[in-house]
């Protein structure tokens, strides 16, 4: 971590990290793009005093290269962010949908290229024209409707992302425009983010090879380390393994907390695989920032339940009853929007 720079009171742990963060990884190339339209959206949707989500979903990538060959991934397809999105519709919202580039989407989610193949809805009709099969019509046409309205009422602006580091400036630059808001914005964080990271400035440039050009590769890379004094991060060594060393992405939630959107309200979901730490991670998170809502799921069950870990209140289990664990065109995690509805939780609904 840099030194505190001469003549400024030592800065938190957390801005500092922010400072190095954003001044040794560059922004996407699509950043002032998409802060002019984050920016014309909340601007027209303040002057109707409607309050504005930021939905974050799916998976961020860790390129393993600077031109990027291999990247590190994650599990997540969207699913929460874009079901949430259309409940946050729904109940008047406009939404801000920070996505991970060709992650599902409200609404079309239903029908996507693979799974649920939209042209297995379709058949062809009178004419040469393109009609839904009887049996899914009313659903589709709901689908659509709801689709049209929300692009003809610029209530959904989507946003995408791919790596961590274009998440990281996304997400700051869109927080800050949203801070005239104040209790009107709320942030909803489903995105699946990475905890660790490849710095921009110990990234090999070219692929990484596998070959014994290897050795070539690595002595380059060593050479070019012995004049910058840092060890590439990524290396393969005689043996032809690959060898990672990641550096801890830096803690932005305190920084939306008490630095980006000091009035939003915060909502950031904990991912666990052992049920047996899922509700303490909940609270360690909830304590460490001091936000408004932790919502807890686990890998293997989060299309069923979910559980709310909120300041002062004990932890509610929401959960789809099995027999109701249907497969609908929209698929079960609607069923946890809905359960969280009929047990009167309309905050819950917007929650899952
Ligand atoms: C990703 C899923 C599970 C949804 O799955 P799909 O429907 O398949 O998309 C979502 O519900 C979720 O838990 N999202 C949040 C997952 C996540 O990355 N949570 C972080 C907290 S937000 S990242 C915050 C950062 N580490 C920090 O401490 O500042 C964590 O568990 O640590």
């Amino acid at each position: 971590m840099s030194a505190a720079r001469p003549g400024l009171e030592r800065q938190s742990t957390a801005e500092e990290a922010e400072h190095d963060y954003f001044a040794m990884n560059d922004p996407p190339r699509s950043l002032q793009t998409h802060s002019a339209q984050a920016k014309a959206f909340i601007g027209h949707h303040a002057s109707r005093d409607r309050r504005v989500v930021l939905v974050t979903s799916g998976g961020t990538t860790v390129p393993l290269e600077n031109q990027t060959v291999r990247f590190i991934d994650n599990f997540s397809a969207g699913t929460r962010g874009a079901t949430s999105a259309e409940y946050f519709l729904k109940a008047g919202y406009a939404v801000i949908f920070l996505h991970r580039q060709y992650s599902l989407l409200p609404y079309s989610r239903h029908y996507s290229h693979s799974t649920n193949c939209f042209l297995d809805f379709l058949r062809e009709g009178s004419h040469g024209s393109v009609v839904a099969h009887e049996e899914y019509r009313e659903e589709m046409l709901s689908v659509l409707r709801k689709y049209n309205w929300a692009k003809e009422n610029n209530m959904l602006l989507l946003l995408p992302f791919t790596t961590i580091t274009d998440y990281l400036w996304n997400l700051r630059e869109i927080a800050q425009l949203m801070r005239p808001l104040g209790s009107k914005s709320l942030f909803y964080l489903a995105a699946a983010v990475s905890d660790f990271f490849v710095p921009k400035d110990r990234m090999v440039e070219h692929k990484i090879q596998s070959s014994d050009a290897a050795e070539r590769n690595i002595r380059k890379a060593k050479d070019s380390g012995r004049e910058t004094g840092l060890e590439p991060s990524v290396t393969s060594v005689q043996s032809k393994r690959l060898v990672v060393d990641l550096d801890p992405v830096p803690k932005f939630l305190k920084r939306l907390v008490d630095g980006w959107a000091p009035e939003g309200m915060i909502v950031s979901f904990k991912l666990e695989t052992d049920p047996s730490i899922l509700a303490s991670k909940a609270h360690y998170s909830l304590d460490r920032y001091s936000h408004h809502l932790v919502i807890g799921n686990l890998l293997s069950t989060r299309k069923w339940e979910v559980v709310f870990v909120t300041p002062g209140s004990p932890d509610r289990w929401i959960r789809v009853p099995k027999h109701r664990r249907t497969k609908s065109l929209s698929g079960s995690e609607d069923q946890v929007g809905l359960a969280a509805l009929k047990s009167g939780n309309a905050e819950a609904t917007e929650g899952c």
